[in-house]
């Protein structure tokens, strides 16, 4: 099962390891043709009925590979309204493989000039995962003319990819002004490179399903890419608190560590960055930067007596980054487990807090971030060769109830369910203070991804940024010059 942003996330994903959309439209197109073939024989009117999307767009290449048959293709719209390159190039391909293309000019012109009827098989390639809310005009007329044309004959109606109307995730069909819920009601539906959540509820019992590949490497779903960033997409309308609030809960021993996480956070789409951390170090990590809100507690380390004030500030905000910086010492670790067994928020865990972990009942929704050696320490399995670490790591996770991004040359990401593989970054990445950097972006984009993408998003970004430092200034990189790179890491227009 996919979902329609996950297949937009692996569709970009394809395109970076060099599958262009393009070929992932022909290949759409053939499917729908071949699909056609098993339908009706050649010389069958068949009527193409297309969006102005990339819906569309696989049926005008069907309709080129079904030069064998009566075909009839009905664009509603201007043909200049077609929203992608790519379709708009198969649009006037249709012409040189002559085939009766009309684009309907008038959008909201009577639609039963589309003269849908007495075909043998209507191809409805209005919408696919593209649909936002009911109908509108013209594909709601349309969808009734096309409901008319097969209810009682022997037409069939083949959907692309989703009937038009239905939600490919849910399956619903809005209701529109008029009260009504109109949808293509589809016998049979091609749908791309993996099911949909929403075609088993959304369909008649006797519809049937195909699910066609379309030559998507697994690569494209496996290892994240630019793809994985699409969900960062900023809201234009959006403001001030609407990218999340997040706590870091660190320093102790070590100071420089809860400042990298918050400066990283804060480069990484948080609004605001709150800082707990020991009164010896507040004013130190309050001077990196006038975005951080920071709270020192009184003493060298964390102690359980600061829970109180901890919590206060966690209930505030919408992730707290616990662990860079904050030690292994009894009180910190006895603190670390006494607000886990409270706290049922989102928790980013780092460091020395995630030997806590495996033995604390939480209902938090927990980040792991170890690396190799600190899963061992988890209690975690170790492997050298990174499939093999995968398969180990996903069971862990699946018993942890967590989601766990185990760093290395390869991190692994994982729910206990589905598995990520980041390959971003680079050995310079090996010096003090990248882990605290991660933890801090994981945290920032946890606040509005779920814990696998943002942990997926986080490592790509995190690996990203060190090889964009890389590739400026070679080896030699620190800590602090991955902060500044993290934007220019996470842009989805890059
Ligand atoms: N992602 C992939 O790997 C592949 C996707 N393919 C095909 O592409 C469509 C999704 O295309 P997209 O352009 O994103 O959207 P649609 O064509 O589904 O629709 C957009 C189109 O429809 C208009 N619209 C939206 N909502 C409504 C509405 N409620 N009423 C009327 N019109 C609406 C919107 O304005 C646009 O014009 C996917 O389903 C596949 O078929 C690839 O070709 C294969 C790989
Ligand atoms: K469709």
């Amino acid at each position: 099962m996919i979902t329609a942003d996950r297949m937009a996330a692996v569709d970009a994903n394809a395109a970076a390891l060099g599958v262009p959309r393009k070929q992932l439209m022909e290949s759409a197109g053939n499917a729908i043709a071949r699909e056609v073939r098993t339908i009706a024989d050649p010389g069958a009117t068949v009527t193409v009925v297309c969006g102005r999307g990339n819906n569309g767009g696989d049926a005008f290449v069907a309709a080129r590979f079904l030069s064998e048959y009566d075909v009839r293709v009905r664009l509603l719209g201007r043909s200049e309204s077609i929203s992608t390159a790519i379709a708009r190039e198969n649009w006037d391909a249709l012409d040189a493989a002559e085939i009766d293309a009309e684009a309907v000019v008038d959008p909201t012109g009577e639609p039963d000039r589309l003269a849908l009827w007495d075909a043998d098989v209507i191809v409805d390639a209005m919408l696919g995962t593209g649909v936002s809310g009911p109908l509108r005009e013209p594909e709601r007329t349309v969808a009734k003319r096309i409901t008319e044309a097969a209810s009682g004959t022997d037409t069939a109606v083949l959907a692309v990819d989703v009937p038009s109307g239905v939600d490919a995730d849910t399956g619903e069909i809005a209701v529109g002004p008029d009260g009504e819920r109109v949808a293509v009601p589809a016998d049979r539906i091609v749908t791309f490179h993996d099911a949909k959540p929403g075609l088993a509820s959304a369909t008649d019992a006797e519809a049937t399903v195909a699910v066609a590949d379309i030559g998507i490497p697994d690569a494209a779903e496996l290892f994240t890419g630019p793809g994985d960033l699409l969900g960062l997409d900023r809201d234009p309308m959006s403001h001030k608190g609407d990218h999340g609030e997040v706590l870091i809960v660190g320093g102790g021993p070590y100071t420089g560590a809860p400042t990298l996480a918050a400066r990283a956070a804060l480069r990484a789409g948080a609004d605001l960055v709150h800082v707990a951390c020991p009164e010896s170090i507040a004013r130190e990590v309050q001077g990196f930067s006038e975005n951080l809100i920071v709270h020192g507690f009184p003493g060298e380390i964390l102690e359980p007596e600061h829970l109180d004030r901890i919590s206060e500030l966690a209930s505030g905000r919408d992730v707290v980054v616990f662990g860079p910086g904050l030690g292994d010492a009894d009180p910190t670790l006895t603190a670390v487990e006494r607000f886990l067994e409270a706290y049922d928020g989102r928790a980013v865990i780092d460091a020395d807090a995630l030997q806590v972990v495996p033995n604390v009942e939480t209902d938090a929704t927990l980040v792991c971030t170890p690396h190799q050696g600190e899963l061992r320490a988890m209690g975690g399995p170790s492997a050298d060769d990174w499939r093999e670490r995968s398969d180990l790591v996903r069971e862990f996770a699946a018993d942890l109830g967590q989601t766990v991004l185990v760093k290395g040359a390869y991190d692994v990401i994982t729910d206990g369910e589905n598995l990520r593989v980041n390959r971003t970054g680079n050995p310079g990445m090996t010096v003090g203070g990248t882990g605290d950097v991660l933890a801090g972006a994981v945290g920032a984009v946890a606040c509005t991804q779920r814990p696998l993408q943002a942990a997926a998003i986080g490592a790509y970004a995190n690996g990203r940024a060190g090889d964009l430092v890389v590739e400026d200034q070679g080896y030699g990189l620190v800590a602090t010059d991955l902060i500044d790179r993290i934007p220019e890491a996470v842009r989805t227009d890059a």
